[in-house]
């Protein structure tokens, strides 16, 4: 990574080494005109090895992202249209980064199929889904996957902006599920709970674990993960306070995905984390 990809003070995820001369990455925004589409474009017009090719929001033809050449394109669009969208790229033999929300099993199902069948015809297609590029975030559901094991209770708690329009985030519900495994295999059963009125104030249940989504004017994203056992408790929290924190994550994810063919979710396994 160069000293131009990360603001002073800025934590960066470890990178692929630039290779002096090399030709730049070229590389296409879909989502450009939105809040983190925006942002990226910075990002890739910043960074000295890559070049920004396509701006692509709604209404324009994906075509173009091959037509200008793009060998790399980033997804931060909206849940309902992400999935067309990375199966267009990969009809295109474009790798993608997709930060975009949404995703279930089944449809990772379905790219891993579409993947699979593009790969016995030859060609080599990479896609990333990371539910969050931020380091602290990574981080954050790492813990949270480790210290799930040694706990009685665990609830999540999201927090972000109002103009979100999906509920759990991504976040909380990989982070979730990342406690759900470690949990079920410690063999612990269900947290606590004496509960028998009133569920809908109890959050949404992501695999066994209560979720709370709060919508609050002035937040980016910010994610707490609580613990408690008889006489304790662990509360792991971050913050993004600003969206060029995903930055990093987002510039490494473009640098990795197109040595890594196939599907590829979460940036902890990008950062060799899990
Ligand atoms: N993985 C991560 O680190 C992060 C993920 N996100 C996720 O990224 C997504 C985008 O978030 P924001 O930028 O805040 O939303 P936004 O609403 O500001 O931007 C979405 C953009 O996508 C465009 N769009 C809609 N349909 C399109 C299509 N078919 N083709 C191309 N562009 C299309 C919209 O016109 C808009 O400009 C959300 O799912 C959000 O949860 C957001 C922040 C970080
Ligand atoms: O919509 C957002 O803003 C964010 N979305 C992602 C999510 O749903 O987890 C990542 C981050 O929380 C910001």
């Amino acid at each position: 990574m160069t000293s131009n990809d990360v603001t002073p003070g800025q934590s960066a995820p470890q990178s692929t080494p630039q290779p002096a001369g090399s030709t730049p990455l070229k590389v296409a925004v879909l989502g450009a005109a939105g809040r983190m589409g925006a942002t990226v474009c910075a990002a890739v017009e910043a960074a000295p090895d890559m070049e920004l090719v396509a701006r692509i929001d709604a209404g324009d033809d994906l075509a173009q992202v091959a037509a200008a050449g793009a060998q790399v394109a980033v997804d931060f669009t909206v849940p309902s249209v992400t999935e067309d969208n990375v199966h267009a790229l990969i009809d295109l033999g474009v790798h993608a980064v997709v930060g975009t929300t949404g995703w279930t099993d089944e449809s990772r199902g379905r790219l891993i199929a579409h993947l699979g069948r593009r790969a016995a015809e030859g060609t080599s297609v990479g896609v990333l889904i990371a539910p969050n590029f931020g380091l602290s975030a990574v981080l954050a559901m790492t813990f949270a996957a480790k210290a799930a094991r040694y706990f009685e209770s665990a609830e999540v708690i999201e927090l972000h902006h109002p103009n979100k329009v999906d509920a759990p985030s991504g976040t909380a519900t990989h982070t979730a599920h990342a406690i759900a495994r470690s949990r079920a295999a410690a063999g612990l059963g269900a947290s606590p709970d004496a509960t028998e009125s009133g569920w809908e104030a109890r959050g949404a249940d992501v695999d066994g674990v209560r979720v709370h989504a709060v919508r609050l004017r002035g937040l980016v994203a910010h994610e707490e993960i609580l613990f408690g056992n008889e006489g304790e408790q662990l509360i792991i929290r971050q913050d993004s306070f600003d969206r060029v924190s995903f930055m990093p994550g987002v510039l490494l994810g473009i640098r990795e995905v197109v040595s890594r063919p196939g599907l590829t979710v979460g940036l902890e396994n990008v950062m060799d984390l899990s």
